[in-house]
């Protein structure tokens, strides 16, 4: 039986740190790197990102967007960007941020938190503005298979406030009813629930919100959206310890080169322990 995803990132984040380093292969950072934009640059974008951190980042998070630009052949490629990454020790986010109706929310589940889904991850980014009912056959698989779900809470873009921070009849916004939902989820869980939050690293004081979710809070937003390692304490509160902090582009614009992107990462992984450990 497979240990729950909360329990593997917890000792995952206990012996390598908290850090997610993103694989967003941009046709932008494609050009930097020297690479085409076609398949065999995404290829080799992805197996030089894969090679760089997966023995020593807790989590790695592909942006499914960049590799389904590709059609199938991309898809193809991300399939083996999991695997290598898995294999080499590493917790695979897949960041596809899926959302439908129940019965298609059931295929999606399918795809990315079935064992025999040559796309199965650790983890999978899911919107709930479907409803957040409409996400159960996610998270029913995901309890079956030992997987998680990252769900959009409070994203780190500033257009999400409209939908997110929208007060409800009952007073309560839409996005502390999330975490609302992900705390009932985790209840009990030991030694963290499997059920995490999208909380952007961008969004400054979130003192009214109760991040006390028992799960995980993925934090996009450190590097090219302007957050720091240092806002983490600021914006995270007590919650900080169970954070773990993702940067892309921060880290992925120092490649192709593999030592220059170890130390970026190592640089970011410093700075994200002297901030919480300091808090
Ligand atoms: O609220 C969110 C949710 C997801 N993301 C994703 O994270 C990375 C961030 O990349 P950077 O290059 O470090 O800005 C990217 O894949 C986004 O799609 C997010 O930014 N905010």
């Amino acid at each position: 039986m497979t240990e729950p995803f909360g329990a593997r990132l917890r000792h995952a984040m206990d012996e390598r740190g908290p850090l997610c380093v993103g694989i967003d292969p941009h046709a932008s950072l494609l050009a930097e790197w020297g690479l085409n934009d076609d398949v065999a640059g995404l290829e080799r974008f992805s197996r030089t990102v894969v090679e760089a951190m997966a023995d020593r980042v807790a989590v790695l998070k592909p942006q499914s967007a960049f590799f389904e630009r590709f059609g199938s052949r991309g898809i193809a490629v991300l399939e083996k960007s999991v695997e290598e990454a898995r294999a080499a020790g590493a917790l695979v986010v897949m960041d596809a941020k899926r959302g439908d109706i129940g019965s298609t929310m059931a295929a999606y589940a399918e795809s990315f938190l079935s064992k025999d889904s040559p796309l199965f991850s650790d983890a999978l980014t899911v919107s709930p503005y479907l409803g957040y009912g409409s996400l159960s056959p996610a998270v029913v698989l995901a309890r079956q298979s030992g997987a998680g779900l990252f769900v959009l809470a409070l994203t780190s873009n500033p257009e999400g406030g409209e939908v997110q921070h929208a007060v409800r009849a009952d007073g309560r916004t839409v996005g502390a009813t999330m975490l609302a939902h992900l705390a009932a989820e985790n209840e009990g869980e030991e030694p963290l629930g499997s059920f995490g939050a999208v909380v952007g690293a961008t969004l400054g004081d979130l003192s009214t919100y109760d991040l006390s979710i028992n799960g995980p809070l993925l934090a996009p937003g450190i590097g090219a959206q302007g957050a720091t390692p240092a806002d983490l304490p600021r914006v995270f509160g007590a919650a900080v310890r169970n954070v773990v902090p993702n940067v892309s582009r921060g880290v992925l614009r120092h490649g192709p080169d593999v030592v220059a992107l170890r130390e970026a990462a190592s640089r970011f992984a410093d700075e994200i322990v002297s901030a919480v450990s300091g808090a």
